[in-house]
């Protein structure tokens, strides 16, 4: 599926079975071998190196506040008792992807089901399913701030409900577009906050310095007819002016936007729009070269 750049896809099935109703397991910290500490280092250090000027004060001070560093991968607990008295979330040991209803149950109740196992050491930049390293270091400090977290439980609480309706394709590139993939706003420029972004060495440089990909403005319809990519770097990444406007994306009742949105047609991954606000034209120059290999 990835064929060398490093992103996360969700492609893979749902993991083996469930040893809880709610999927979880014990994260077993003391079971982590020497090697996989060190290969959390090894990730741990190229991405930090990497954020500065590219991640947002939010991520950056979530970052600082939490016990995460390069000597270990963290242990849950910590990470929980810390994140319980900013936000009121704690983080969860799943095995892997959990179904639908699952994940949306934890996140409505503040709970962030994270991958406890690390990715081989020869499978750095490939990623098939999400690991201890994408879930804590890509999303779990931006949990700590007060807009994300109200947001991703209300995202919980909506996937519920867009389950319910038949319509969970388009709330999940709300998710993708938004808290994978997002872009955001800031005085000295654009920054990341999406966790497929942050946890990945590529993407990270690819979402924002090079010139291929398209940065348009976010627009909650224009998204839910957008059809996304989950094998490659995205072609457009969306821009939102600020944490605050995904708070009040959260309040947005959804139910007949869904109806509106399924009325007109879709638009492909990289498909502009008219209406667009385009922040940023790309040259596309890596999906046509990409496209042209074969
Ligand atoms: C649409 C939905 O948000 C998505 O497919 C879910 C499914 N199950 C998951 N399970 C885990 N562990 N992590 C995830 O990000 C997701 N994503
Ligand atoms: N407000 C949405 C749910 C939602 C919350 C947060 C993010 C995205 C969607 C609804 O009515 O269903
Ligand atoms: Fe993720």
């Amino acid at each position: 599926m990835d064929r060398g750049s490093g992103k996360h896809g969700l492609a893979a099935g749902v993991a083996a079975r469930p040893s809880r109703p709610d999927w979880t397991i014990d994260q077993g910290w003391s079971n982590y071998t020497a090697e996989e500490h060190a290969t959390w280092r090894t990730l741990f250090e190229r991405q930090t190196a990497l954020l500065p000027g590219r991640a947002c004060e939010a991520f950056v001070q979530g970052m600082r506040a939490l016990p995460i560093d390069a000597a270990r991968i963290p242990d849950f607990r910590a990470l929980s008792e810390v994140l319980r008295a900013r936000t009121g979330w704690q983080v969860v040991a799943v095995p892997g992807l959990v179904p639908d209803e699952v994940f949306f149950e934890h996140l409505a109740n503040r709970r962030f089901p994270a991958g406890h196992f690390i990715r081989r050491p020869h499978e750095l930049d490939y990623l098939e399913e999400p690991d201890v390293f994408h879930d804590v270091f890509g999303h779990v400090p931006m949990l700590m701030h007060p807009a994300i977290a109200d947001y991703l439980q209300a995202y919980g609480e909506g996937g519920l409900r867009a389950q319910r309706l038949g319509r969970l394709p388009m709330l999940a590139r709300v998710y993708w577009t938004t808290i994978e993939f997002g872009l955001v706003r800031e005085a000295g420029g654009l920054r990341l906050y999406g966790a497929g972004i942050a946890s990945s060495r590529t993407e990270t440089v690819f979402a924002l310095d090079d010139d291929s990909p398209h940065r348009v403005a976010f627009d909650l319809p224009r998204v839910m007819r957008t059809r996304y990519r989950i094998d490659d770097f995205q072609e457009i990444y969306f821009v939102v002016r600020d944490l605050a406007e995904l708070l009040e994306l959260a309040r947005i009742d959804f139910a007949p936007l869904y109806e509106q949105v399924a009325a007109q047609p879709e638009l492909a991954p990289g498909e502009l729009d008219p209406a667009d606000t385009l922040l940023h034209r790309g040259s596309g120059r890596y999906h046509r070269e990409r496209a042209a290999r074969g």
